[in-house]
This record gives C-alpha cells, sequence and structure tokens, in this order.
C-alpha cells in the first residue's frame, strides 16, 4: 500500500521547532557524528553542482544516524546574487524515510531547520569555548544566519551588548531595530573587545584580523563554505585553536582551513565526548559547515512533534 508523505511547510517547522529542544539534540548528534563508527552515523561528503550560467550551486546532502532513527536528505540551492532582490540566497527541502521501511515519510521546509540548526551548532560550540562571563557580542552579517545567531546565543551567555555590522549599513540598522543591538561602521569596530564573534557573511576575502581579537573570545565562523573563500584572515586562524563540525568536511570545503594550512585541533562532536578537552581560555574558532546529520535530526524532530498535534 502506498501513502502520501506528509508535507510539512515553513510556517508549521516554526510552530513546533524550539531552540531549545534544538541545542542539545545537536550537540548529542554532534557527538555520535565524531565517534566514528561507534556513534552509527552515516553521512558521505555533500555534492555540489555549479550552475555556473546563473551563478548559483545545487547541493545535496544525506545522513543515516543509527542511533537517531533518521534518515533523510537535504536538497539546497545557494544563489548568493538573490541578495536584496526578496528572493532568499539559501533555500531547501528535507526529505524523511522511515529507516526501518525505507518509506518516505515527509518533505517539509528546509530553510528554517537550516537557519536555527547552524545557530544551534555554534550555540554548542559556544557552551563549551567561550570565556566564563561572555558579556559582549558581536555579530558580522545581518542576514538569515546573523538572525538566527543572535537568538540561539542567547540560550548559552547573559550578553550586555550585542554589535552588529553588514556591509550594507541599512541592513545593519533594519538588523538593530528588529533585535537589542548597536550598529558599528566598521569590522573592526564591532570585533574589539567582544567575547564572542559569528561571522555569518558572504565574505570571500578574510574580514577579520587577528589583532583585533581580544585574547580568549570564542569566533563561531559560519560562512565561506568554499575552499577558495575566507571569512578570517589566515593569521587568526593560525594562532587560534581551531575546531570544525566535520573535520572531513573541513579539509575538502573550507578556505579558512585550506588556504591558512591550519591545524584543527578538534571537531566539536570530541569536545561533546570528552575525548577533547576544551581550552576556554584560549582564542577559539569554530568553523562551522553545516552537517547532513545534523538536518536529519531536526527533521525527525518536526516530524515527530508535528504528527503529535494531528
Ligand atoms: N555553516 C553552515 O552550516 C551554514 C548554513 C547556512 C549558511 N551558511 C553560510 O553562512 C553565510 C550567511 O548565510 P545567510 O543565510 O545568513 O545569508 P544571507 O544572504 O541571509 O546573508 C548574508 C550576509 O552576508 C553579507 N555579505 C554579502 N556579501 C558580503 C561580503 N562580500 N563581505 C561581507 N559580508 C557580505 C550580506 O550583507 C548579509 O548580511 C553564507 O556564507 C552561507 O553560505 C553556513
Ligand atoms: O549546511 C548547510 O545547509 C549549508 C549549505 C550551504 C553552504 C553552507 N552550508
Amino acid at each position: 500500500m502506498s501513502r502520501l508523505p506528509k508535507y510539512i511547510e515553513a510556517d508549521d517547522v516554526k510552530r513546533v521547532l524550539k531552540m531549545t529542544d534544538l541545542i542539545p539534540i545537536i550537540e548529542k548528534a554532534m557527538g555520535n557524528f565524531s565517534k566514528g563508527e561507534d556513534g552509527g552515523v552515516v553521512q558521505p561528503a555533500r555534492s555540489f553542482i555549479p550552475v555556473k550560467k546563473h551563478a548559483g550551486s545545487f547541493i545535496a546532502m544525506c545522513a543515516y544516524s543509527e542511533k537517531d532513527e533518521t534518515l533523510a536528505t537535504k536538497l539546497l540551492t545557494r544563489y548568493q546574487e538573490n541578495a536584496g532582490t526578496g528572493i532568499p540566497t539559501h533555500m531547501s527541502a528535507i526529505i524523511l524515510f522511515e529507516p526501518s521501511t525505507g518509506e518516505l515519510k515527509s518533505i517539509m521546509d528546509g530553510d528554517v531547520i537550516t537557519s536555527m540548526r547552524t545557530a544551534a551548532a555554534s550555540a554548542v560550540a559556544t557552551k563549551y569555548l567561550a570565556p566564563e562571563n561572555s558579556k559582549i557580542l558581536c555579530i558580522l552579517g545581518s542576514g538569515d544566519q546573523a538572525r538566527s545567531h543572535y537568538k540561539s546565543l542567547h540560550h548559552i551567555c547573559n550578553f550586555e551588548e550585542v554589535r552588529v555590522w553588514s556591509p550594507t549599513f541599512k541592513n545593519a540598522q533594519d538588523f538593530s531595530s528588529q533585535l537589542k543591538s548597536k550598529v558599528c561602521e566598521t569590522v573592526e569596530e564591532a570585533v574589539r573587545g567582544a567575547d564572542v564573534i559569528v561571522t555569518a557573511t558572504f565574505a570571500k576575502q578574510p574580514i577579520v584580523e587577528w589583532e583585533w581579537v581580544k585574547p580568549g573570545a570564542h569566533i563561531n565562523a559560519v560562512g565561506a563554505v568554499n575552499k577558495k573563500w575566507q571569512e578570517l584572515s589566515s593569521e587568526l586562524m593560525q594562532k587560534s585553536v581551531v575546531h570544525v563540525d566535520s573535520r572531513e568536511a573541513a579539509m575538502k570545503e573550507s578556505g579558512d582551513v585550506i588556504i591558512s594550512k591550519t591545524e584543527i585541533f578538534a571537531e566539536i562532536g570530541d569536545l561533546v565526548n570528552g575525548t577533547k578537552e576544551a581550552q576556554k581560555e584560549k582564542t577559539t574558532v569554530f568553523k562551522s559547515l553545516g552537517m547532513a546529520m545534523e538536518d536529519a535530526v531536526s527533521a525527525k524532530l518536526v516530524y515527530d512533534k508535528h504528527m503529535e498535534n494531528q
């Protein structure tokens, strides 16, 4: 008997997905991922198809987690030139299967999950790596990820000040009128003295320099997902203790890691599992690339909560 998969639209994803539920689930998923075969996660390298004619990319990301009983793929487009047109720069759908039978369970919006699970992964990194009593948050970029990070990181630290910088001043002003923050005119002004820094931009060349960063600060570097792009200077990468979500992906996809030839200290999952020690007192970087595994556990959470309400 064939059954129709459940379609779950963005508003319904938003209604059931709560950051307080998501952060611990992503933390556990990052831990399982870093256990290798014992973690029961299968996550092949993702495929990028360049749509050169239109300056876009199509990305396919698949994962299975035995422990979480979830099997899913996210299909996503990234069209940077959509910025300012009213069409988002990232758009996606997640397809969820039942691992025990292979049945197609659901097709759901992937945009809300991409925003929230990326910010949740940075929240996990920040929990382990931010200096004690972090008070100043700096956000570079004012788009979708900048906004979701503003929300997720407030679950981890009691910030007294949030600073925002964006290449288009008006975008930073709009951000600040919606999410309480101070607009900065330069990256340097935003970064100096901050305890936690988020880089969530489409920069292709480094925008943050080592000398601006407060010793011991923690940086969540979310953009520059391309082997030729950098958000952080090579000096900053080399002098910081660098963490990633997936070593394998970082060596393949991260210009911040590849160009700087920096040494990766740990995956965030290693900190979760206690196999590597978090060095909170040092200047730390979490180079985030995003994992299919994060989408798969988030999609299962959304599906289960959505079906409870049916
Ligand atoms: N690590 C992950 O899991 C993950 C997930 C989703 C998105 N991303 C990446 O995060 C970044 C932000 O994504 P988003 O969804 O917020 O995009 P967005 O389009 O909503 O926002 C992009 C931001 O970058 C700024 N920007 C554009 N060009 C720039 C430049 N040359 N220098 C500095 N800033 C520039 C824009 O003004 C805007 O504030 C992108 O690089 C995206 O690919 C990473
Ligand atoms: O993990 C993700 O969902 C995104 C896809 C776009 C590039 C950055 N990472």
